[in-house]
């Protein structure tokens, strides 16, 4: 045999034993896995614990059928197990083959003290595994004012109320509110403030022409027997001012305040309740701006109902004869919908040529004329991206006050998957699956893929779909 021979015949000898000793690693940790998840699916915690500390990397490791010891721990019941599992950090929001968490397995196996195990109490994990009921969380719709729609028409209420002391006046100028930034400490997660005015430091300007004032309603008030409550809560009012924006900013005195001007951003900072008057009164005043000629004969129409009506004032248009509902603030319905794949474990989502790098939502289009939420979910996806919708089920929706929508949140199940986008409308659609979507949702997304923010329907309908329980 010649040297060349011999040392390749000593190398091929080294790359089989190295194959045999590696083969023999990975057949002792797989065991090792199995013996671990064994130990976890039957809830023996010092089995679970001692191999845990011989070998903290097998904390998260699936064992041959794609399940951890948290999803077994979970499966079967075993309170103790899951919480050593967890106190070691074991991670909840990995996946089995079947796109489900440790949550969505104990939720499905009926072990609530688990679950709530596995909620946690950090409120990332509370977001995100206890959420059935998106409509509890949705920004833009709390309704903290009574809006007392039948004083509208009643002029002795309105002018009393007006020039009562503890009215409430939120002013704002080309549709921005006046604000002022909150101090983090308020621990409400809100960033800024609608600024409050009283009846003194708004009359004169309540008497300038291109004022326009809307009154929203009086605060709900929690039944007391105290007497000081038995007088009438305060009254809320929201006024569009065409005076120069400079100068109204100093009505407030010292204070720092500022016109919150990007729609899409600045209002997404303030507080659930104030979001909720906010998106009645900028929808209010944003039909008055555009509305100041009938939109039947042209001529100049005035404000009535405390806001909530304009009439011509040509006394022989024919809007005058019956009810016409060019006469009251619109509301422009829009369906949003999260479309899931046929397999249940991807879901469907676009971007828009404006979206920032990797962001990605929830398909959205208005409602047509003589059109169901159904069949605008179905022809708005198949216009976008091409792909087939069947069954459509509503889930929440949200007022948009940009200009005055109403979101109507669905999910949706296709019927086919290619994708086909509708390039004026579209840049790009995917198929997401779900544990990505869970990355992004709760690990603060990636340059693959960014949700838009929380405070949208649209995340809101993702989050709902990743709390759903998948079908086992
Ligand atoms: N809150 C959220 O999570 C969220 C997410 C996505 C979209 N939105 C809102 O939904 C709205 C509709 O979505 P879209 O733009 O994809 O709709 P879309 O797919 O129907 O396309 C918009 C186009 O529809 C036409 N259109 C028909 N009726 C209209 C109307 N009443 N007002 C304005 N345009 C009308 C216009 O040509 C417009 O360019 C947007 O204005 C957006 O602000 C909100
Ligand atoms: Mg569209
Ligand atoms: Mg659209
Ligand atoms: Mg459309
Ligand atoms: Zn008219």
């Amino acid at each position: 045999m010649s040297v060349i021979q011999c040392e390749n015949a000593s190398r091929q000898r080294t790359n089989v034993n190295d194959r045999v000793v590696k083969s023999v690693r990975m057949n002792m940790t797989e065991e090792m896995v199995e013996r671990f998840v064994d130990a976890a699916s039957r809830g023996d915690v010092a089995a679970v614990s001692s191999l845990i500390s011989r070998c903290p990397s097998l904390l998260d490791r699936p064992g041959a059928n794609g399940w951890n010891a948290l999803m077994l721990a979970a499966r079967n019941g075993h309170y103790t197990v899951t919480e050593t599992l967890l106190s070691h950090g074991a991670d909840r929001l990995v996946v089995n083959r079947s796109s489900q968490t440790a949550y969505d397995i104990a939720k499905f196996w009926g072990h609530t003290h688990i679950g709530n195990l596995l909620v946690g109490t950090d409120n990332q994990s509370q977001h995100i595994l206890a959420t059935t009921d998106p409509s509890q969380e949705i920004y833009f719709s709390a309704e903290p004012l009574d809006r007392l729609s039948e004083r509208r028409s009643d002029a002795t209420w309105q002018q009393d109320k007006q020039n009562q002391p503890d009215s409430v006046f939120l002013l704002f100028s080309e549709l921005s509110p006046l604000v002022h930034s909150l101090e983090p400490s308020t621990g409400s997660g809100a960033q800024t403030s609608l600024s409050r005015f009283s009846s003194s430091l708004v009359k004169e300007l309540l008497l300038k022409p291109g004022s326009v004032l809307v009154f929203l309603g009086v605060e709900r008030r929690r039944p007391s027997s105290s007497p000081e409550t038995s007088s009438e809560p305060p009254a809320w009012f929201a006024i569009n001012s065409t005076e120069d924006p400079e100068v109204l900013l100093k009505l407030g005195g010292e204070k720092d305040l500022f016109w919150a001007r990007r729609p899409n951003r600045d209002l997404l900072n303030f507080s659930q309740d104030e979001a909720g008057i906010l998106a009645q009164a900028r929808a209010v005043l944003a039909w008055h701006s555009r509305y100041a000629f009938c939109p039947t004969c042209g001529s100049s129409s005035r404000s009535e109902e405390a806001g909530y009506k304009r009439t011509c004032t040509n006394a022989s248009c024919s809007s005058l004869q019956g009810v016409h509902n060019t006469s009251y603030p619109r509301v422009d319905p829009v369906v949003i919908m999260l479309v899931l794949h046929p397999d249940g474990e991807q879901c469907l989502l676009g971007r828009k040529k404006v979206f920032p790098t990797g962001m990605f939502s929830c398909l959205a289009g208005f409602i047509e004329p003589g059109e169901s939420v159904e069949s605008a979910v179905r022809r708005e996806v198949e216009e976008e991206s091409g792909v087939k919708v069947g069954s459509v089920r509503y889930v929440a929706c949200q007022p948009w006050p940009v200009p005055s929508s109403l979101m109507i949140g669905c999910l949706a199940v296709a019927l086919s998957t290619d994708i086909k986008v509708d390039e004026n409308e579209i840049e790009e659609a995917r198929w997401f699956p779900r544990q990505k979507v869970i990355d992004a949702l709760f690990r603060g997304g990636s340059p693959v893929l960014l949700l838009s923010p929380q405070q949208t329907i649209a995340h809101q309908l993702v989050k709902h779909w990743i709390g759903c329980n998948s079908n086992l």
